[in-house]
């Protein structure tokens, strides 16, 4: 059985995950941490979290805390605080605004949880991953960003609806920063088990639409429903699961790459990786090379940021 806690779970997208995370049958613990002052909001969720629990027939702890200590003996920890983009913004626009606040969080975890397996959600995901890598002192297996998993899941629904096939027929990645340089990796998507290009239907596909619906579905739900919520939320209940249940599934998160695609690397950011109890491990893989350049031009953009926000956090 297993303790997750969640940090930022005042935040929009930090209560809402809390709700299927805690609905997971191997999570027993689930604790909602926020900063001082929080306590009463904090104590009004956990209520309300418990009640659900005793609605859904599920027996799970959950706590909440403001004191950083108490995440120890954590399995997971999922990290949502900081500020979320508004109307207009681009997420690498919160970098050094976030990563003035996922330091200290990084520090904390490092210090009472270190063996921990840390979920980065705040953006931009790629830069705060590496923070939380730097300032946790852990090893990159136990720390990885929600990365483009979340941009996969939303390809992966308009290609089954595009094809009329349900939607776990289709396989397909996303690879980059969530972000815009995001690289759809067409080559690697198929219909059950049949790679796309084979399909009659393929010559009308209309990829870069596709692709411009998934780089903005996060900036058209802010502006229209104020944050995204539901997608994220879900899809961080999904990593927790596959940790847990030890599943070996490869997710597309964004996790500290050295060299493992075409000798690309040397920065924290969404590749296909194993996940599992002992952490996410970024699978080698071999990409066209129309796909390799976009790929390298985004890890240029993601390293470079990176080492601009670590310098500046120094
Ligand atoms: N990677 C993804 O796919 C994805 C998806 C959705 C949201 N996000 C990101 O998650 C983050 C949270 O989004 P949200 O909609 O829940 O925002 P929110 O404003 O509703 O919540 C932010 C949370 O951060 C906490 N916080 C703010 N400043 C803090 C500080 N200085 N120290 C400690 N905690 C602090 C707040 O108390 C609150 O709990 C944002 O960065 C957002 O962009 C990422
Ligand atoms: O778009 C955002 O700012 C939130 C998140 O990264 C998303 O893609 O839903």
């Amino acid at each position: 059985m297993a303790k997750v806690t969640i940090i930022g779970a005042t935040g929009r997208l930090g209560s809402f995950a809390s709700h299927p995370i805690a609905g997971i049958p191997r999570v027993d613990e689930v604790l909602l941490m926020g900063r001082p002052g929080r306590e009463n909001l904090l104590a009004g969720l956990a209520h309300d979290l418990t009640d659900s629990c005793a609605a859904r027939g599920i027996w799970t702890e959950i706590s909440s805390s403001t004191r950083e200590e108490d995440c120890a003996d954590s399995d997971i920890i999922v990290i949502t605080a900081g500020a979320p983009r508004h109307e207009g913004q681009d997420r690498i626009d919160l970098a050094l605004a976030n990563a003035r606040i996922i330091r200290p969080i990084a520090e904390s975890v490092g210090r009472h949880a270190p063996n921990a397996i840390v979920m980065m959600v705040t953006n931009p995901v790629d830069v705060m991953t590496a923070v939380a890598l730097r300032y946790s002192g852990m090893e990159p297996k136990q720390v990885f960003g929600l990365g483009t998993h979340l941009d996969s899941m939303r390809l992966k629904a308009l290609i089954a609806d595009y094809f009329h096939v349900h939607v776990s027929e289709v396989h397909t990645r996303i690879i980059g920063e969530h972000g815009e340089s995001m690289v759809p990796l067409w080559s690697a998507t198929t219909i059950g088990g049949i790679r796309i290009s084979n399909l009659p239907a393929f010559s009308g596909l209309p990829m870069d639409e596709m692709m411009q619906r998934v780089k903005s579905s996060g900036s058209f739900i802010i502006k229209n429903n104020g944050a995204t919520i539901y997608g994220p939320g879900d899809a961080i209940a999904t990593l927790v699961e596959t940790i847990l249940g030890n599943e070996n599934r490869i997710l597309t998160v964004s996790s500290y790459i050295k060299s493992e695609v075409h000798n690309v690397g040397d920065a924290c950011i969404g590749v296909p990786a194993r996940v599992n109890r002992r952490g996410v491990f970024p699978v080698p893989i071999r990409i066209e090379e129309s796909e390799l350049d976009a790929f390298r031009s985004s890890v240029g953009k993601i390293r470079a940021i990176t080492g601009e926000i670590l310098e500046k956090l120094e």
